[in-house]
């Protein structure tokens, strides 16, 4: 039986030198005959710290009743495993089979066990890795601070910080990456690093838990040659040096990748065509009549001899397929299957309370690196606070301020939170994909990541309603008495959070920031309608008072009125008095009874925005918690 040691060689040189065995593709071989040996020894005849078996594995789709995988037999257990077909061929349905990755549209039956046992996803999880197709990487974070903040958040709770910060060194140094540690990872509209060392980083992001077995989901595509060459001599190198097995899909590759692979697993219509030593694949297809011309790339020639074409009649390709299935043979499992042997589950989870931590301070961080955005909203605040308290200069307190008070505060409740709302209202589709993959690697628990987003959007949303109460206040004159300033501003604050948690919920809820950025606007559209300043709430019909109910706009409305109108006194010029000489408005009391507004204290409003801030955000978790998609 194998012992697996780790032996991590920084220094091995990506482009090693690679042995002159001859192959019939006429390529410069990849592969010496010692390396391979030493690398595919326990291929599928020795048991290996970890590995794969299975046997009768069927997967059917629940809704066609098609098998996308019919009745295949195989074992991983050490070395660079490629799974190969042709698209469709259920390359990405065997690699999550495996990998408990499978969605809850199929079926999954037959014997699949980790070191002769049965096992779960959450099991698996603790000596795997698993590379997704999509890099879905954070691009505001260096490449460092991925990894960092991925070292923080997966590696055991024992580890210390020296020890987190040599793994991360380590790793960046293992994948190449350590020339752009402080590069951004970047995004379509922002450049960072390259596509390669995108994937290299996802690479290293899963190497730092030290996983045993590492999955990739067709890690080459979108790659142009030399980078996917380059990628894959990598992947050899973890594999050669027993870091970890490495099984990933690959669509169609070049002759010098194809090379690179120890064992070969090629798939069509969901059998199992051949598996065995890459390099025995030749053989095979000469036996079995399809020998490989000269100077033609291997997997080439093997996909074109699998994959049906226009001029291919029923009846050869049935006798295409009766050949091949004749000379294979499949390799023997069931001394795997029926051996069962102690599996070390290495990882203790992160606790809940660091999760938090860390996912916060990486939060801060991506607002921090977002702050253009946050700084042109306070820019935008100030420019919309200026006009708002120059054309509402100084109110004052006779007859005319009647009419302009009411406006002016609705104006302040309407305004604020739109700015914030707008900005938040993409955080959740932007990174459902990426929060989904840390989630199905284990990397933190839903509630600890939603709080840590949540508490960090609040924060950067705070100086814009303080900045504008501060200027707002005082330039339209509202009642000079420090209490009412601040609850003044406590609504703005209220009203702020409410709007941006509104936009949470639209956002977390909504499966596309098309969908998000298409409903909120109508949503804002209703809060603002009733409002209670269009339709003051006495006279609001009563088949409408649910909507009502749903706005934050009335709540803050109505709160900063009352706040404002009470104990207010108003005058008159001479020219505003009646024809009795008497002045018709003189206290805010006297609006407040006109519009009804007191049929809440300001403390209820309060607490229903509140009650409002807290369900919204449980919306938006029960949105970022289910929806999967
Ligand atoms: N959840 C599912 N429900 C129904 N059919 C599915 C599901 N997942 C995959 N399929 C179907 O199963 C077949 C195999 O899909 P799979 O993604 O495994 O192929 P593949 O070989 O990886 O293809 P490609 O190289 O194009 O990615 C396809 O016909 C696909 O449409």
């Amino acid at each position: 039986m194998h012992v697996a040691v780790e032996v991590e060689l920084p220094g091995l040189p990506e482009e090693s030198p690679i042995g002159a065995q001859s192959n019939r593709a006429g390529e410069a071989p990849e592969n010496n005959g010692a390396e391979r040996n030493a690398t595919i020894a326990g291929s599928i005849g020795e048991p290996h710290p970890v590995d794969l078996a299975w046997k009768g594995l069927t997967v059917t789709s629940r809704k066609t009743q098609r098998a996308l995988l019919s009745n295949v037999a195989g074992a991983i257990t050490d070395g660079f495993y490629a799974i190969m077909g042709p698209s469709g061929s259920g390359k990405s349905t065997l690699l999550n089979a495996l990998a408990c990755r499978l969605d809850h549209g199929v079926k999954l039956e037959g014997e699949l066990k980790l070191n002769g046992q049965n096992y779960s996803h959450a099991e698996l999880k603790k000596v795997s890795g698993y590379v997704m197709q999509d890099d879905l990487l954070n691009a505001h974070l260096t490449v460092e601070e991925t990894l960092r903040y991925t070292a923080e958040l997966r590696l055991p709770r024992t580890t210390t910080p020296e020890e987190r910060q040599e793994r991360v060194q380590t790793v960046m140094e293992q994948v190449g990456l350590a020339h752009v540690r402080n590069v951004i990872v970047g995004s379509p509209m922002k450049k960072g690093i390259s596509g390669g060392e995108r994937k290299r980083l996802c690479v290293a992001m899963e190497l730092l838990t030290r996983p045993k077995l590492l999955f990739l989901d067709e890690p080459t595509s979108g790659l142009d040659s030399v980078t996917a060459l380059s990628l894959c001599r990598l992947l050899r190198r973890l594999a050669m040096t027993r870091t970890c097995t490495v099984v990933t899909t690959i669509h169609q590759p070049q002759a010098k990748i194809f090379h690179l692979f120890d064992q070969l697993l090629l798939l069509n219509r969901g059998t199992i065509v051949y598996q065995g030593p890459a390099q025995d694949a030749l053989d095979f297809f000469d036996r079995s009549g399809f020998p490989c011309p000269a100077h033609e790339n291997p997997a080439n020639h093997f996909l074109d001899v699998i994959t049906p074409n226009l001029n291919d009649s029923v009846e050869s390709l049935t006798a295409k397929e009766e050949s091949l299935k004749r000379h294979y043979q499949p390799p023997p499992v069931q001394h795997l299957l029926d051996n069962p042997r102690p599996l070390v589950l290495p990882r203790d989870s992160t606790p809940w309370h660091k999760q938090f931590r860390v996912l916060l301070r990486r939060s801060l961080k991506e607002v921090w690196r977002k702050r253009n955005t946050t700084l042109m909203l306070l820019f935008l605040t100030v420019i919309m606070a200026v006009l708002v308290g120059t054309v509402f200069l100084q109110i004052g307190t006779d007859q005319k301020s009647a009419v302009r008070r009411q406006p002016v505060l609705f104006f302040c409740v309407v305004n604020q939170g739109m700015f914030g709302a707008l900005i938040v209202i993409n955080s959740f589709p932007a990174e459902r994909m990426l929060s989904l993959r840390e989630r199905a690697a284990g990397t933190y628990h839903v509630s600890a990541y939603f709080l840590a987003k949540i508490t960090a959007e609040a924060l950067s949303q705070l100086p814009a309603p303080i900045l504008f109460s501060c200027i707002v206040y005082f330039l339209v004159g509202l009642q000079p008495v420090a209490a009412k300033f601040f609850i003044f501003m406590g609504f703005m604050i209220l009203c702020s959070v409410a709007a941006t948690s509104l936009a949470l919920a639209v956002s977390a809820l909504a499966r596309t920031t098309d969908m998000a950025v298409t409903i909120l606007p109508l949503v804002l559209e209703v809060c603002r309608l009733f409002g209670g300043f269009y339709l003051s709430p006495r006279n609001l019909p009563t088949y409408f008072s649910w909507l009502d109910a749903l706005t934050y706009v009335k709540y803050t409305y109505v709160g900063i009125s009352l706040n404002e109108l009470d104990g207010l006194a108003l005058t008159c010029t001479p020219a505003q008095l009646d024809a009795a000489g008497r002045c018709p408005i003189t206290s805010g009391q006297q609006t407040i009874d006109a519009l009804g507004l007191d049929y809440l204290t300001m403390g209820q409003c309060a607490g229903i925005l509140v009650a409002y801030i807290s369900i919204c955000c449980g919306a938006a978790y029960l949105g970022v918690r289910f929806l999967k998609h």
